[in-house]
């Protein structure tokens, strides 16, 4: 794996200020490079102070897409959205002139959306310059579940995005392939707390086969981008 390096922070809200200039500066030089800029951002309890912070920020948001590593399959006003969550968080004050592509449908079932899904995702510009992960307590990242059905599939497909059924968590899922969020220029995982370092820093020593590994790890492993662990306990 080429190097990943740690920011560790003693509160979270230096976490997220920190953290929040840094993606600041990397949409900023996308733009400036390519005229536009991409970022995957995850969902869950970790980010909404990071986007408190990120939304304020100077830079031409009306050239920045943003589109999520992953969604749950509820409507975009459900508590456990994470559409939800990024739009009352980060889609305000500056960051409300961005692009946001959703990964939600009307349709019954993720299986049946991924194709629609699919056809938004196209807008995204490719490889996205800026990705956060969150990692689940189960090693989980974006929605790569561990023993789920369509993990292997998603870890190998050409597709941008898959549909998922967590074995043990609630919702069905859409997440971006691993190939797709490891083509990223620039890859961030974004964690908190004691036990969150102690299973990715085990996730990073262990000694399998690929398809044993935590998905954080698989992720990881695949990525060429630069590589950061932003932490606060
Ligand atoms: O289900 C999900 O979980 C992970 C981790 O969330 P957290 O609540 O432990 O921060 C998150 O990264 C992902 O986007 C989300 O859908």
């Amino acid at each position: 794996m080429s190097s990943l390096s740690w920011h560790e922070y003693s509160s979270k809200d230096e976490l997220d200020h920190q953290l929040a200039d840094f993606i600041a500066e990397q949409l900023s030089t996308a733009i400036a490079a390519r005229g536009q800029a991409g970022i995957a951002v995850s969902g869950g309890r970790t980010p909404a102070g990071m986007f408190k912070a990120l939304r304020v920020k100077e830079l031409d948001w009306s050239k920045v897409v943003i589109t999520l590593a992953d969604e749950r399959w509820v409507a975009p006003d459900h508590a456990d959205s994470n559409e939800r969550l990024t739009r009352e968080n980060l889609l305000q004050d500056k960051a409300a002139k961005a692009t946001f592509i959703s990964q939600v449908s009307s349709v019954a079932t993720a299986h049946e959306g991924q194709k629609e899904i699919e056809a938004r995702l196209a807008a995204l510009p490719s490889p996205l310059d800026v990705l956060i992960l969150g990692m689940g307590d189960d090693g989980h990242t974006a929605s790569l579940f561990p023993n789920a059905a369509e993990l292997e599939a998603a870890c190998v497909s050409d597709a941008l995005c898959a549909a998922v059924i967590p074995p043990a968590a609630p919702h069905q899922r859409i997440t971006l392939t691993l190939p797709t969020l490891a083509k990223a220029r620039s890859v961030i995982v974004h964690i908190t707390g004691d036990s969150k370092k102690a299973l990715l820093q085990a996730a990073l020593l262990e000694q399998k086969p690929a398809t044993e590994l935590f998905p954080i790890r698989r992720v990881l492993d695949k990525c060429n981008g630069l590589k950061q662990v932003f932490w606060a306990t």
